[in-house]
């Protein structure tokens, strides 16, 4: 019988982080059950509504969920669906699910995220008809793959990796078909800060050496230098949850330039303060009618303190730098 494998900190660590992605899909399952935005798919990963989110916390979803649709929408419509989709640190999120009944599905839309989040997903979706059934439809052979630890369909890919090793990653993403001659989107949704700077860099200068026509989006804590960005480190490391990556979320340009340093040709950022209040606003006061809003201060702290940052190369000239809010 092999040795057990000791358990260290940094397992511990890992597992802390693992445990986000229940948080974020918890979160994402209250609000939409509230009615902030549809999402009749998240039901099938998390089954009860769980206990109830304040309001600003809900909004505070909101705002990130149509945020960064907007780009990633953006971005698909650009390319007329001829492109890939990465989505980086995916945990339970249900988008490929949203793409399909908009009809804008890319060529591929493709998962990363570690192998005990991924098994979990995979289980979810092999026991419930309403998530296997637009896999299978959009499959075209009999080849579809799908076992404990991955699932590989036509269009739509799901990977077990850990996002520190990049060519294992780079491996597994070719071994299911990515192709870097297409344009790409990647994803990382509260993913790189659990990273330590020069494993999120590795990630990044990874994605700008492998695509020349790509845009990166990435939403995560910003301003975190202040007492507010304290205190949310503080509360997170209580739950022994570290944020690794926090140096590069001091402020917009750290985050612009994260990007900038590692072979982007352009980047932006915006708070999700700014980005709510550029939101289309008919549908804003209509989420803002859901609930009332004691605390709208404490709804401005948290919401500039998270950020959209996204970065694109573009030699195709498909004016991907004009994509914007
Ligand atoms: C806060 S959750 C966000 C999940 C999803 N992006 C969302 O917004 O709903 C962070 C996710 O990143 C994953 N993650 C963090 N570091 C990772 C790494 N080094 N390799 C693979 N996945 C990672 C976690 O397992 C978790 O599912």
């Amino acid at each position: 019988m092999a040795a057990q494998k000791p358990f260290t900190d940094s397992d511990t660590a890992d597992e802390a982080v693992r445990a986000t992605c229940d948080d974020a899909t918890t979160c994402k399952r209250f609000a939409s059950s509230k009615g902030y935005w549809k999402d009749p798919y998240i039901q099938y990963f998390v089954r009860s509504v769980g206990e109830r989110k304040a309001p600003e916390i809900n909004r505070g979803y909101y705002a990130r969920v149509q945020g960064v649709n907007h780009l990633l929408d953006a971005f698909i419509r650009k390319t007329e669906c001829d492109c890939q989709v990465i989505n980086l640190g995916a945990g339970l999120d249900t988008t490929f699910w949203r793409l399909k009944d908009e009809n804008l599905l890319p060529r591929k839309f493709f998962e990363v995220d570690f192998p005990t989040v991924v098994s979990r997903k995979i289980h979810n979706i092999k026991t419930k008809p309403p998530l296997s059934k637009p896999i299978i439809e959009t499959h075209s052979t009999d080849s579809l793959l799908l076992d404990a630890h991955s699932l590989d369909s036509d269009r739509y890919c799901i990977i077990g990796a850990d996002l520190r090793d990049i060519s294992n990653l780079d491996e597994k993403l070719k071994k299911f078909q990515l192709n870097p001659e297409l344009p790409t989107l990647l994803l990382s949704e509260c993913v790189l800060v659990y990273m330590a700077p020069p494993q999120s860099s590795n990630l990044v200068h990874w994605a700008a050496e492998t695509f020349h026509t790509a845009m990166f989006i990435n939403y995560e804590q910003v301003n975190m230098s202040d007492r507010f960005g304290q205190v949310m480190v503080e509360n997170l490391q209580r739950r022994h949850c570290t944020l690794a990556g926090v140096e590069a979320c001091q402020s917009l340009d750290s985050q612009k330039e994260r990007f900038l340093k590692t072979g982007w040709e352009h980047a932006d950022a915006l708070d999700m303060m700014t980005i709510y209040s550029m939101l289309p606003q008919n549908d804003v006061a209509r989420i803002e009618r859901l609930e009332f809003l004691d605390e709208k201060e404490l709804l401005q702290q948290l919401l500039q303190h998270y950020s959209i940052c996204w970065a694109t190369k573009d030699k195709l000239n498909l004016g991907l730098s004009q994509l914007a809010f």
